[in-house]
C-alpha cells in the first residue's frame, strides 16, 4: 500500500486526483491508444499527488488494471468501484490501494458506517461519494474520510450530463468533519475547476478531462493560471 491519500492531497501544489479509466459508461475508449503506464507517467510529470483507478467492469476497468498501475507508481491509489463488501475492500488494500470508494447513495447508512469502520481498521482512507444533503448525512467518522460530492448521477450509469451539484453542497459536506472535501467528476474545464478549488474544495478527481486533454501538463497550467492567488 502506497502512503496517505489524504495528506497527499492537502498537502500538493496540484490538488488533483487524476484518473485512469479505460472507457466511459457508453464505451468510448479514454487513453487515447497509450498504454497505461504511459498514461500514470504523465499524471506522475504533472505532479499527481495520488491516482484514482476505476476497476468497475461498466468502465472496463479489472482488479489487474489496480495491481497493474499500483506496479508502476509509488503514488497513493483510489479504488473507484461501487465497493459493497469488507471483503472487497481487504482484497483492495492486497491489490495496493490506500483509499476505497463508498457511494452513500447505494449502501444503508448502517452498512456506509461499518464499512468506514473496516476500511479505517485496514488503513484505508473511506472515500466516501455523496450527491445530496441525505447522503452527506449519513457519513460516519467523517474527521476520517474523504467526502467527495459527485456530480454524475449513478443512478443513469452516469450518462445524463453533468450537474454542478458542488458548490451547494459544501455546507453538508463541510458538516461531516472532514477535512478534505473534493469534487468528482464531469470536471472538463480548467478554469471551471480553479473555481471548485476556490470555492472551497481541497480537491478535484478528474478522469475524462485529463484522459482527453491533448497535454495534461497545459491543462494543468491553465488550472494553475486560473486560480485566486492565496
Ligand atoms: O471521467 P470523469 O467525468 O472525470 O469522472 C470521474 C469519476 O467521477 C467517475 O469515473 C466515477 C464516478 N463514480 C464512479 C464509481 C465507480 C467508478 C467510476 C466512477
Amino acid at each position: 500500500m502506497n502512503g496517505d491519500f489524504a495528506r497527499a492531497l492537502v498537502r500538493a501544489a496540484r490538488p488533483l486526483i487524476m484518473e485512469v479509466k479505460l472507457r466511459d459508461a457508453d464505451g468510448r475508449e479514454l487513453l487515447g491508444g497509450r498504454s497505461v503506464a504511459e498514461t500514470v507517467e504523465r499524471f506522475e510529470a504533472a505532479g499527481a499527488p495520488c491516482i484514482s483507478v476505476v476497476t468497475g467492469r461498466w468502465f472496463g476497468g479489472t482488479e489487474e488494471l489496480l495491481s497493474e498501475v499500483a506496479a508502476r507508481t509509488d503514488l497513493p491509489l483510489l479504488r473507484k468501484d461501487f465497493l459493497i463488501s469488507r471483503r472487497q475492500l481487504e482484497r483492495s488494500r492486497e491489490l495496493g490501494a490506500s483509499a476505497v470508494l463508498l457511494t452513500a447513495k447505494l449502501l444503508p447508512a448502517p452498512v456506509l458506517a461499518g464499512l468506514t469502520d473496516h476500511a479505517l481498521d485496514l488503513g484505508l482512507t473511506p472515500f466516501v461519494e455523496v450527491a445530496d444533503e441525505t447522503d452527506a448525512a449519513a457519513v460516519a467518522r467523517g474527521s476520517d474520510c474523504v467526502v467527495a460530492v459527485n456530480n454524475k448521477d449513478i443512478a443513469t450509469r452516469e450518462r445524463l450530463p453533468a450537474e454542478p451539484r458542488g458548490p451547494a453542497l459544501l455546507p453538508a459536506v463541510r458538516a461531516t468533519g472532514t477535512r478534505c472535501p473534493v469534487s468528482a467528476g464531469g470536471i472538463t474545464d480548467p478554469e471551471a475547476a480553479a473555481g471548485l478549488v476556490d470555492a472551497g474544495f481541497a480537491g478535484l478527481l478528474i478522469g475524462t478531462g485529463l484522459l482527453r486533454a491533448p497535454s495534461v501538463e497545459a491543462w494543468c497550467s491553465a488550472f494553475d493560471a486560473a486560480r485566486r492567488v492565496p
